[in-house]
């Protein structure tokens, strides 16, 4: 391979399109782009191909091999005609939380659904989704003729609407695909929805799945946190903590999980291994929304939330904005306890901060590993405040890669991975990183623990 050659890597998120011209022999980044994607929680899936076009214009024309990385869960459903029978619902689109109580009831209880697929589904799942369709919209449903993920549905146009193909990883996170026999539960999909659909097929890891019209190599793409963690080239006891639109917590396992208390989920990753993870709907929003309300930009807001002591004035702000997926709390709202005439706005900005970080060390926990290294990426991660603070609430030094899009590094590996036909993804070096350390706070993690519980039912 010569070092001129170059890959792409793709990252359509929740938020945006990235995109990545990545030399194919060392990961070292040559060009980006990005480009936004609409608001909401259904959207429709042709706004990320013109998102993709938009950002990938000039890039992708130079790139030997491609493959896209993609918010995982989203309900792309295709009629016979390949047309969009409606926008997709989103992994953060909670209508189908009852379904979800479906879904267990249907494989006959919390253990028996975590050992069929992997996971206790939350309404995050697809498979939720194609059910509260069939329940609320049943001529979509007997419409619907295909059931892509976003990434899949990226990776078809690329093609040319070629073949519908997709990976282990997202697959995992459908509901109707099980981790232990690494293959497709198309009865659970037909259950689903009400009739039996076309799945796509499932390519295996570092493989050719398809070409562009001009013969460029497409990869299997893979679910957003698998190619973040391909990304990083994740090693056995790192704990990969990203904040985005969502906030996850992840690990490599070598065998698949099933945990009954639906905390975390029983993914596969993009390299033949497993990924359990847990994941929030509220993250970087939670700093967001507080910055809005103390009319403070980024840096202000950080340089508050550092003015105040640990503790935040008795503060303590419980983040389940949106309602919450970890905990399974479809239908929570924020919580912000002990607010006195004097708390100041230096509080405020440090209880989200805190409130984020202790949401984020419950998803850490849930893994039940004893992490070597915590690695701490995503748009909120590049914030003073949490970088600083996420050491003390946590408990351990936190290592902060040099600021990157590694979800779409992640990408461009596989695609790297593809071109090369090797038995093993490339090795490329380690980002440079920082590593944060800080007197732990375990007191701001009790008085956010004993707020969780207290809420519990609200
Ligand atoms: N310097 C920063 N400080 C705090 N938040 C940031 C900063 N830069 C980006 N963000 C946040 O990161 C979020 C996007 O993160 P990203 O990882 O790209 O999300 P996604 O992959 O879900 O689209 C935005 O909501 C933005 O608020
Ligand atoms: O639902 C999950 C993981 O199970 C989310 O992590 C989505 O994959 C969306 O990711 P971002 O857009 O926040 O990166």
């Amino acid at each position: 391979m010569s070092s001129e050659t170059l890959v792409a890597g793709i990252d359509s998120s929740t938020q945006s399109t990235k995109v990545l011209l990545v030399r194919a022999e060392d990961g070292v980044v040559v060009d980006e782009a990005t480009a936004p994607h609409p608001q909401g929680t259904s959207v429709d899936p042709r706004a990320w191909w013109e998102a993709l076009q938009q950002a990938g214009a000039g890039l992708l024309e130079r790139a030997s091999a491609i493959s896209v990385g993609g918010q995982q869960h989203g309900m792309v459903a295709l009629d016979a005609s390949g047309e969009c029978v409606r926008d997709a619902l989103l992994w953060n689109d909670l209508r189908s939380a009852p379904q979800a109580a479906s879904v267990v009831d249907y494989f006959g209880g919390a253990q028996a659904t975590a050992t069929a697929i992997g996971s206790v589904p939350t309404a995050s799942m697809t498979v939720t989704k194609l059910r509260w369709m069939l329940e609320n919209e049943p001529d979509n449903a007997a419409r619907t003729a295909a059931v892509l993920l976003p990434h899949d549905f990226l990776t078809w146009m690329l093609a040319g609407r070629g073949e519908f193909t997709t990976d282990h990883g997202d697959a995992s996170g459908t509901g109707y695909y099980s981790p232990a026999s690494r293959s497709w539960l198309p009865e659970v999909a037909a259950w689903a929805v009400g009739h039996d659909v076309a799945l796509p097929r499932i390519v295996a890891p570092g493989a050719v799945a398809q070409r562009t019209a001009s013969g460029t190599i497409l990869g299997a793409g893979t679910g957003d946190n698998m190619a973040a963690a391909l990304g990083l080239s994740l090693q056995d006891g790192d704990v990969v903590v990203s904040i985005g639109t969502s906030g996850t917590a992840f690990c490599m396992a070598t065998q698949p999980s099933a945990d009954p208390s639906g905390m975390t989920s029983g993914f596969a990753d993009a390299t033949g291994n497993y990924l359990p993870l847990a994941c929030t709907i509220n993250a970087s929003k939670i700093l967001d929304s507080t910055a809005r309300l103390l009319g403070a930009d980024r840096e202000t807001f950080a340089d508050l939330a550092l003015a105040a002591a640990p503790g935040a004035g008795g503060l303590t702000y419980l983040p389940y904005l949106d309602g919450e997926r970890t905990p399974n709390r479809p239908t929570a709202t924020g919580v912000m306890h002990g607010l006195t005439s004097g708390v100041q706005r230096e509080d405020l900005a440090r209880a989200a901060v805190e409130g984020l970080l202790c949401s984020l060390a419950d998803a850490i926990d849930a893994l039940g590993v004893t992490p070597s290294r915590v690695l701490m990426i995503g748009g909120g991660s590049r914030n003073r405040a949490v970088q600083q603070l996420a050491p003390a609430v946590f408990g351990m030094p936190v290592v902060v890669p040099a600021a990157g899009e590694y979800v779409a590094l992640g990408a461009a590996r596989q695609a790297a991975w593809a071109l090369a036909g090797t038995q093993e993804p490339p090795a490329w070096s380690a980002a440079e990183s920082l590593e944060f350390t800080a007197d732990p706070t375990p007191q701001v993690r009790d008085k956010y623990n004993s707020l969780r519980d207290a809420t519990e039912g609200w």
